[in-house]
């Protein structure tokens, strides 16, 4: 883990161990994702990188439990979370995703409450120890102010910080989180991947920003039409010749003097760099 961005508490929360091995998931005809195998170790932030369309989401949706895998397995600390009793997996799981839930009549604080339940029993009230973990996840996600507010009427960026809120609330073992800082200004962005950086669980985070999942990610996983085609800490992974691949973008990447991560320049109208990393003949103006 890079020292710059300040350790993981091995204390107080456990952390989940977690192994997609040789997941495949289809629609229809359709594969989503073909035989990916990751692994998050306990503790470990893993960043799910990769253009629109290659699968992000669909992995995550497998790893929560709403795609069911045709062929692989999802392991949680060595279980397959699809035997795992839906209880035991929201006491387990916590997932931050894209789908728009529906319009509730709820307060913030409310919303934020709901991370709770799984640790309750039916009809079972707030003990000051929820209560505690409710207002510690609303001022993590500097969501304090917006508590009595009805969540359906926030901006998108304040929606988004409430459902990291709940979230956190539900103190999980293994946070899946599929583009968390989208709507989200620069600011809020640092400060929730440092808060989930620094959390005790294991956390699995879709990204766009390559250069937000190279400073706070462990490792990355490269999605490309379904199929993992590179993996490994940040620096080894974020080359110019993967991103031409990949993305077909000309970029220039180079370890920042003072964060000690990779940086990536985006160089528009250059040509592609070949495989080798040398100049290519295909322009390719973005
Ligand atoms: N239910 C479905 N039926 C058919 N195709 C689907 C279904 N769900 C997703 N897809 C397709 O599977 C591919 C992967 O989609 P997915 O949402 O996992 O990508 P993603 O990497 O998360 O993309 P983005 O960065 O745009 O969010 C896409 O081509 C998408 O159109």
């Amino acid at each position: 883990m890079k020292a710059t961005n300040g350790m993981k508490a091995t204390n107080g929360m456990p952390a989940t161990d977690l192994a997609l091995d040789s997941v495949t998931l289809t629609a229809g005809a359709r594969h989503l994702v073909k035989d990916v195998t990751l692994t998050a170790r306990p503790g470990e932030t893993i960043g799910l990188v990769g253009p629109n369309g290659s699968g992000k989401s669909s992995l995550l949706r497998a790893v929560y439990r709403v795609l069911r895998p045709d062929t692989g397995q999802v392991l949680v600390d060595g279980t397959n979370a699809w035997s795992l009793p839906v209880r035991q997996l929201a006491r387990t799981v916590a997932a931050v995703v894209q789908e728009p839930g529906a319009d509730v009549d709820l307060t913030v604080r409310e919303v934020v409450a709901m991370g709770r339940t799984p640790h309750k029993r039916l009809l079972d009230g707030d003990t000051p120890e929820d209560a505690e973990l409710i207002e510690s996840a609303l001022r993590s996600a500097d969501a304090t102010h917006l508590a009595a507010r009805p969540f359906d009427r926030l901006s998108g960026g304040e929606r988004q910080r409430v459902l990291i809120a709940r979230a956190l609330a539900q103190q999980p073992s293994l946070l899946v989180l599929d583009e968390p800082t989208n709507h989200l200004d620069i600011r809020h962005r640092l400060a929730i991947l440092g808060t989930l950086r620094r959390l005790p669980a294991t956390v699995l985070v879709a990204l766009h920003d390559l250069n937000l999942a190279a400073y706070y990610c462990d490792r990355l996983y490269v999605l490309h039409d379904g199929e993992i085609t590179a993996s490994g800490p940040p620096a080894e992974v974020l080359t110019a010749p993967l991103l031409a691949r990949v993305y077909g973008v000309t970029a220039e990447v180079a370890i920042h003097p003072r964060t000690g991560a990779p940086q990536v320049t985006f160089v528009p109208g250059e040509p592609l760099p070949d495989r080798d990393g040398g100049p290519g003949v295909s322009p390719h103006r973005v």
